[in-house]
């Protein structure tokens, strides 16, 4: 079978089939619409040849009232496929939607870092919704278009053969020019829906950065784009409203002489006595009609193209696989676990290696500082160790577990994680915090908040709980936005922590509020904290140290502290706030060394 058509079956088979009762409803609405269309005018024409015969008022009644009955019938069928077509399009692609949804989510960061936000949108939604047509009204549009085509030009043979022979050499001809002028709007229609997507594209990239641009002064700047994307659009807008506007007119005149070639042979034929006066009207009547399906069906053989290249990047997208099988195993309770990296080299691409045969153990509820300059490679431990990426070379355990062994989820369930970019959602309190996880008692929430220090700030929230938050964490300062960051970790009870802590500095009540949260949080678990600041180290028990990828220190915080060639020691002699500075005043200091050797 051709590939196109199998996957356009197997497509419209996954995802109508749950619906067939309402696809037949459909179809069978279509077809009588169809019906009632063809046989409304053979009534009229009936009509008028018993007037102009002078026939008796009750039949003329009948006709009348029989008339008005299916017209009214018309309507309401038409009501109906309109529900119907609407609720199959709307039921197919969202379920489409979410499948690529719950897809996209399964798949590897590689995928996700290589592609933009925008680009996924657009493939999730743009794609999707391009395709409602196609699963409602292409396919059967198609049929039920060509259905009335055929129907139509059937009836005009039947009326006579020189009227059915015009009309069927009038639709042919009048499909092609179509097609043609169709042919010529699509690259201009293609350039103008590229335009408007970097514009809105554009506009909501300002948008969400307007702080940053008033605040630089960049207005003037932002309004000069604008007005050269407004300049790029106008002149493709005017072109596509022009090749519009001339189709239009076009097809106008088209079926303006195709009526007049079919009602010029009606009007031969009833002066030769061939034809009644009723059935020149239904001639007229059906002419006027044929323009209806042919549009159709040029209009849904392009949506079909259209689709088609929609399909193909749906069918590429669930094809792709994550790089990560997942595992089978999975970590009951919530003690504290052992965490092992053994000679784990990893790199965002193989030839750029960022970690190098790093080899180091954490016992249960220890809590580990790692310290580095910015790039060292701390956050791309985290995220192995959350297994968003396997190592190249190497294996990571829990309590001597291998990471790949274990499901994903049951994994990332047990690591509770606080980094200094707070995600939060604009949602109520109450969501924030369980993640939208219905089974989370309030009593519970509560206690959460009141053991991390939050009480009060919830006492001053006007509903509670379900106070919204504004879209991220608008109305919050940095410093609640991390504490409500520990409660939901806390909430979570997971038996790992990895702690990325804020460099940004808070003010001093927050960050005794901060301090204390960290406290609670770290009891009876395991952690790994990111640290910036030098006071946040003294809750380590370990301490390592990364320079480019590599360990040049590990080792218990209290020795490496009392060792006076640690370069930990020199850290801590240098007297500074942030590690950074600390970092950054031993590496000049080493510089000067080797300078004056
Ligand atoms: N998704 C990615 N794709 C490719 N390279 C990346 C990616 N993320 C980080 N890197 C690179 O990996 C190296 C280590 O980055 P990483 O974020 O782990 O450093 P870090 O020590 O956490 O730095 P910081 O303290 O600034 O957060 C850097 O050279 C960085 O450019």
């Amino acid at each position: 079978m051709h590939t196109s058509l199998k996957r356009y079956l197997t497509l419209l088979s996954t995802y109508l089939k749950p619906q067939w009762r309402n696809v037949v409803l459909l179809a069978l609405a279509l077809c009588s619409g169809i019906g009632l269309q063809l046989l409304n005018p053979q009534i009229l024409g009936h009509f008028i040849d018993t007037a102009v015969a002078q026939g008796a008022n009750t039949t003329l009644v009948k006709f009348g009232l029989l008339f008005i009955g299916i017209s009214i019938a018309k309507q309401g069928i038409s009501v109906l496929s309109t529900y119907l077509d609407t609720h199959v399009a709307w039921t197919a692609t969202n379920q489409l939607r979410s499948d690529l949804v719950a897809h996209c989510l399964s798949l590897d960061m590689h995928y996700h870092k290589t592609r933009s936000a925008g680009e996924m949108i657009e493939r999730i939604d743009g794609d999707v919704n391009a395709l409602t047509n196609f699963f409602s009204q292409l396919v059967l549009n198609l049929l039920t278009s060509l259905i009335l085509l055929l129907c139509i030009l059937i009836l005009f043979f039947a009326m006579s053969w020189q009227e059915g022979c015009a009309m069927t050499i009038f639709s042919g001809i009048a499909f092609l020019i179509l097609m043609r002028m169709r042919k010529h709007a699509i690259p201009i229609k293609k350039k103008e829906r590229q335009i408007t997507t970097t514009f809105y594209g554009f506009l909501s990239e300002r948008l969400s950065g307007t702080e940053d641009i008033r605040a630089n002064g960049a207005n003037n700047y932002v309004l000069h784009q604008f007005y050269l994307l407004l300049s790029e659009w106008f002149p493709i807008f005017r072109r596509s409203q022009r090749i519009g506007a001339s189709m239009g007119i076009i097809s106008l005149m088209l079926f303006v002489l195709g009526t007049t070639l079919s009602l010029s042979i009606a009007t031969i034929l009833w002066m030769q006595g061939k034809l009644s006066i009723g059935t020149v009207y239904v001639i007229f009547s059906y002419t006027d009609q044929l323009s209806q399906p042919i549009q159709q069906i040029q209009e849904q053989l392009q949506d079909l193209q259209q689709a088609e290249a929609c399909i193909q990047r749906i069918e590429e997208l669930r094809e792709t696989h994550s790089a990560l099988k997942d595992g089978s195993g999975r970590l009951e309770g919530s003690q504290a676990r052992s965490i092992t990296f053994e000679n784990i080299c990893f790199g965002y691409s193989e030839d750029q290696p960022i970690l190098h045969n790093l080899s180091f153990e954490l016992a249960p509820g220890h809590v580990l500082g790692v310290v580095g300059h910015t790039g060292a490679g701390k956050t791309t431990l985290v995220r192995l160790l959350f297994r968003l990426y396997d190592p190249q070379a190497g294996e990571i355990r829990l309590d001597d577990v291998a990471l790949p062994t274990l499901q994903l989820r049951s994994l990332r369930q047990k690591i509770g994680m606080v980094t200094q970019d707070v995600q939060l959602f604009h949602a109520s309190v109450r969501d924030n915090l369980t993640l939208f996880n219905p089974n989370i008692p309030d009593t519970q929430i509560l206690h959460a908040l009141s053991t991390i220090g939050l009480t009060p700030w919830y006492q001053s929230l006007s509903e509670g709980l379900d106070s919204l938050i504004g879209s991220a964490g608008q109305g919050l300062s940095a410093g609640q936005a991390q504490l409500l960051a520990f409660a939901r970790v806390f909430l979570a009870n997971p038996s790992i922590i990895i702690l990325d802590e804020a460099s940004s500095r808070l003010d001093p009540a927050t960050e005794r509020l901060v301090e204390h949260a960290i406290d609670t949080l770290l009891q009876g678990r395991t952690v790994l904290i990111i640290a910036h600041r030098l006071s946040t180290i003294q809750r380590a028990d370990e301490i390592l140290v990364l320079e480019d990828g590599q360990i040049s220190e590990y080792g218990s915080r209290q020795i490496l502290a009392q060792d006076p060639h640690s370069r930990f020691h020199a850290l801590l002699q240098r007297g500074q706030e942030t590690v950074e500075e600390a970092l950054t005043a031993n590496n000049d200091a080493d510089t000067r060394e080797e300078d004056k050797r």
